[in-house]
């Protein structure tokens, strides 16, 4: 387990507290998290993360930061947010970046514990993969499974661009490796962003004898030990720009040196990268070679984001259900209608990771039981829904709006000896919610982010009509 927090007295009580559970390892600040990842021969499986970190102890950001370069080295690792900063908004959004729980300080170490056990005993096991892979029967996810059926047998690279928590990782090793004609060969995935930059050429190529203090013995790389299978390598955009060149000279003509070695190998084995940055801006921004960008690119396929894939929701909701119902030995939990319209109406910002993580959370809490649409709205990250048009684009649809919006109350308070201001501000307000809605085909957070405001707002605005 690891601990991360800048107070070394928290940090050290809560170690010595679980020590005869788990191995802990702790750490103070993100950058130190980092180093110390990389040297440890395996991943902890579980993290409680403070959020306020040097070098901005005051803010959440530091934290939010690293529970998203965790889970982009440990996909699966079970993040537990320990924070002074105990606000609900702090709470959502590091569970949208995929941390499992919140736990307020000061927390109770008992609590701690049961939760770390709990959420452990939640891992998604091999079985938790339908035979299928990818669980959706959405247009862009039969889209998605169409073109992976037939980019799966070609010997050229495919590159899986997606958000953070869309289903890369099943997509490559799933459809473009387990589904094919090499399923009998090494599947060897390795994730560029979690290794430091300076082991990355050994890790891939491997290295001959003395090439570098500490290389004792020569050994083979991850392009050798894949053989004729899969490289699969995740984080590509992360590639330091001194090894790109060796990893075009691979897929140009198969060609690869050890370090530290004059001689040349081949590589037969099929390379897929994934990749959640634009790599065309990395290569725009000079980080990324344009030409091994190119040869990467020939087969691109797009990962949906959840909010794009509709019911899937439901069909998600219910295969997650299912697994960790059964996994806890539990009756799975239902959701109210108004529950279940909420469900299908929330944009998931961090995708099927964060679905998934709701529904462990609601099989903890509220196993056999019928979940209300409030219950389930204090999971949701609503904060990701406001706020999305940005105060200076709406001050100049403003301003364009405004001699319009002038002319129209001239005319208006010509013709009326005297009008009620309260009245027409509110006749306006209706007009836009009803005008953001018909446009949204009635979806509510799609209209709320038209309107830049949140979901609850947009609930409390309509709400208060029928008051009147
Ligand atoms: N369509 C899907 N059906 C079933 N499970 C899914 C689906 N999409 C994602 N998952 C599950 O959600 C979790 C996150 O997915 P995955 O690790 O593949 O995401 P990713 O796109 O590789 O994310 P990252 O870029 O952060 O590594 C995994 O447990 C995965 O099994």
């Amino acid at each position: 387990m690891l601990i991360v927090d800048d107070d070394s007295l928290i940090s050290e009580s809560l170690s010595f507290a679980f020590a005869q559970e788990f191995d802990v390892v702790t750490s103070h600040s993100r950058a130190h998290c980092r180093s110390l990842l990389r040297q440890l021969r395996q991943i902890p499986q579980l993290a409680l993360v403070d959020l306020g970190l040097p070098p901005l102890p005051h803010r959440p950001d530091e934290g939010f930061a690293l529970i998203g370069e965790l889970l982009a080295l440990a996909p699966e690792m079970k993040i537990i947010v320990l924070s002074g900063q105990n606000d609900d908004d702090n709470a959502r959004h590091a569970r949208t970046l995929g941390a499992v729980e919140f736990v307020g300080k000061p927390c109770d170490p008992a609590r701690l514990a049961k939760l770390l056990r709990q959420s452990l005993s939640f891992s998604p096991p091999q079985s938790a993969e339908p035979p299928s892979g990818l669980v959706g029967e959405s247009p862009p996810m039969q889209r998605l499974q169409l073109q992976l059926g037939q980019y799966a047998n070609l010997a050229f690279p495919v590159l899986i661009e997606g958000e953070s928590g869309s289903g890369k990782d099943i997509a490559a090793s799933h459809y473009l490796h387990r589904m094919t004609e090499r399923r009998e060969k090494p599947f060897l995935a390795l994730n560029c962003a979690a290794i430091s930059p300076t082991l990355l050429e050994p890790t891939l190529f491997g290295y001959a004898r003395g090439a570098f203090t500490g290389a004792t013995a020569s050994k083979s790389g991850y392009f050798e030990d894949a053989d004729s299978g899969t490289l699969f390598l995740d984080e590509i955009g992360e590639l330091p720009l001194d090894l790109q060149p060796k990893l075009l000279r691979v897929l140009e003509n198969g060609e690869y040196q050890r370090v530290g070695e004059t001689q040349s190998r081949i590589s037969t084995a099929r390379i897929i990268a994934a990749t959640n940055r634009d790599l065309r801006q990395e290569v725009r921004a000079g980080r990324f070679r344009a030409d091994l960008y190119h040869r990467l690119s020939v087969f691109t396929v797009n990962v949906p984001p959840l909010r794009e894939m509709g019911p899937d929701r439901l069909l998600l909701l219910s295969h997650f259900r299912n697994t960790f119902a059964h996994q806890a030995q539990r009756p799975p939990f239902q959701l109210d209608p108004a529950a279940e319209a909420l469900w299908l109406d929330y944009a998931f910002p961090g995708n099927v990771r964060e679905l998934r993580n709701i529904v462990i959370r609601l099989t903890a809490r509220h196993a056999g039981q019928t979940v209300s649409k409030e219950q389930l709205l204090a999971e949701f990250d609503l904060g990701e829904l406001a706020n999305e048009n940005s105060p200076a684009a709406t001050a100049g649809l403003i301003a364009n709006d405004l001699e319009q919006t002038r002319k129209a109350a001239i005319d208006h308070l010509s013709k009326n000896a005297s009008i009620s201001l309260d009245a027409t501000l509110e006749l306006w307000e209706r007009s836009y919610i009803e005008a953001a809605l018909e446009l949204s085909s009635g979806n509510m957070s799609q209209a709320a982010r038209r309107l830049g405001i949140n979901r609850t707002t947009l609930y409390n605005r309509m709400q208060s009509w029928n008051r009147r």
